[in-house]
């Protein structure tokens, strides 16, 4: 029997579509509008928990037997001084979960204005997301915010969502409130969903209403860039990444374009849509994990897309290991014409490096 996931797929496309509406209304309300220092971190605090507490408890109804592994805790929502954001996350994730049903929604779901969920619910909801990973068995990994700095710059974040079976990603969704629906229009209509189930394609959905449509289109596929098309997608983050190395990886591939840089793994949606030719990820040497909710999504995505997804030395991710990629070293995406020879772009930059050094 082969397996389909057209459940596993539904839910979870309506459970990131949920969280999205929510993180949106926590950028409008608590970022937009409030005067923030430039270090509070406190709205994405209460993005990062509510969407958790959205997603778990949609699992949690339509997959009871399935383990989470979850970037978030409640231990900070339990303590004496996290009450009030304790009480924002209540009165958010209730928001979002009781909103009306949309198509292709069930109540039984645990969704719509029937049900009412409790500090006490939601809190043993977001440590549904404790479970440490195992190389046997389903479990779901989910990022409730990733990209948290770009979110907080009102620019790409993403919902990541994944389903893993036997250490082998078999679905994945990620919502990107912020991203264009459409790469040749950087300022037309922002909101595209992205899934992917194993086997059966990437796909673009438009995040306002996802299941709206019985039969998938938009179907992605990385084009086969010529030498002066590609460029480098990278973070804007530099303690996320080295991006002195991705700067000497692109010369030696004969990049001339700048590279384009943005939060999250909107990177990797960007790649399976054809906007961009190389995600490119190099550690930077302060011994950073990364862990799998960062990567599960993205790379079956671009998998589907017909894509690569490596370390930098060319070894497959790894998801059987935990909650982290454990011994992987980098990560790069690509299409399959371009792939290889970053790998040995990579080799060639690294060898340059290490003779500098002596
Ligand atoms: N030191 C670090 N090195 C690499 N990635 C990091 C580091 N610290 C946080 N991250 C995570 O990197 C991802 C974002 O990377 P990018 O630069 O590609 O947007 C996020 O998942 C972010 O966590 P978070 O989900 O909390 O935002
Ligand atoms: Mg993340
Ligand atoms: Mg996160
Ligand atoms: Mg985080």
């Amino acid at each position: 029997m082969s397996l389909t996931y057209s459940a596993e797929r539904q839910v979870a496309i309506a459970a990131v579509r949920r969280a999205c509406v929510l993180t949106d209304s926590v950028f409008n309300k608590l970022v937009r509008n409030e005067t923030l220092t430039k270090d509070d971190k406190s709205p994405v605090t209460v993005g990062d928990f509510s969407a958790q507490a959205v997603i778990n408890t949609i699992l949690g109804r339509t997959f009871p037997q399935d383990p989470i592994v979850g970037e978030e805790d409640s231990a900070d929502l339990r303590t004496e001084s996290g009450a009030s954001l304790r009480a924002r996350v209540v009165e958010l994730a209730n928001e979002a979960l009781r909103a009306d049903l949309r198509t292709g929604e069930k109540e039984e779901w645990g969704l719509g204005p029937k049900y009412t969920y409790s500090a006490e619910d939601l809190m043993e909801t977001i440590d549904r997301g404790n479970y440490a990973g195992a190389r046997s068995g389903r479990m779901w990994t989910l990022d409730p915010i990733d990209g948290t700095k770009g979110f907080l710059r009102g620019e790409q974040y993403a919902v990541c969502l994944a389903l893993i079976v036997d250490a082998r990603v078999e679905l994945g969704v990620i919502g990107c409130p912020n991203l264009p629906a459409d790469a040749a229009d950087p300022t037309g209509a922002r909101g595209s969903l992205f899934v992917a189930v194993r086997g059966q394609g990437a796909y673009q959905l438009p995040l306002a209403d996802p299941l709206a449509e019985s039969v998938l289109q938009n179907r992605l596929v990385i084009p086969a860039f010529a030498q002066d098309e590609l460029n480098l997608l990278e973070s804007v983050e530099k303690a996320h990444a080295k991006l002195s190395f991705n700067e000497r990886v692109a010369r030696l591939l004969g990049i001339t374009r700048a590279p384009t840089r943005m939060d999250s793994q909107a990177k990797y949606c960007a790649l399976a849509r054809g906007d961009g030719g190389v995600y490119l990820r190099m550690p930077t040497g302060v011994g950073y994990k990364e862990k799998i909710w960062d990567h599960a999504p993205g790379s079956v995505l671009v998998e589907e897309a017909g894509g690569i997804v490596t370390d930098s030395r060319g070894e497959p991710l790894d998801f059987g290991l935990g909650r982290t990629l454990g011994e992987n070293y980098g990560v790069v995406a690509a299409g399959k014409a371009a792939h290889g020879k970053v790998l040995e772009a990579i080799r060639l930059a690294k060898q340059e490096e290490d003779e500098h050094k002596l």
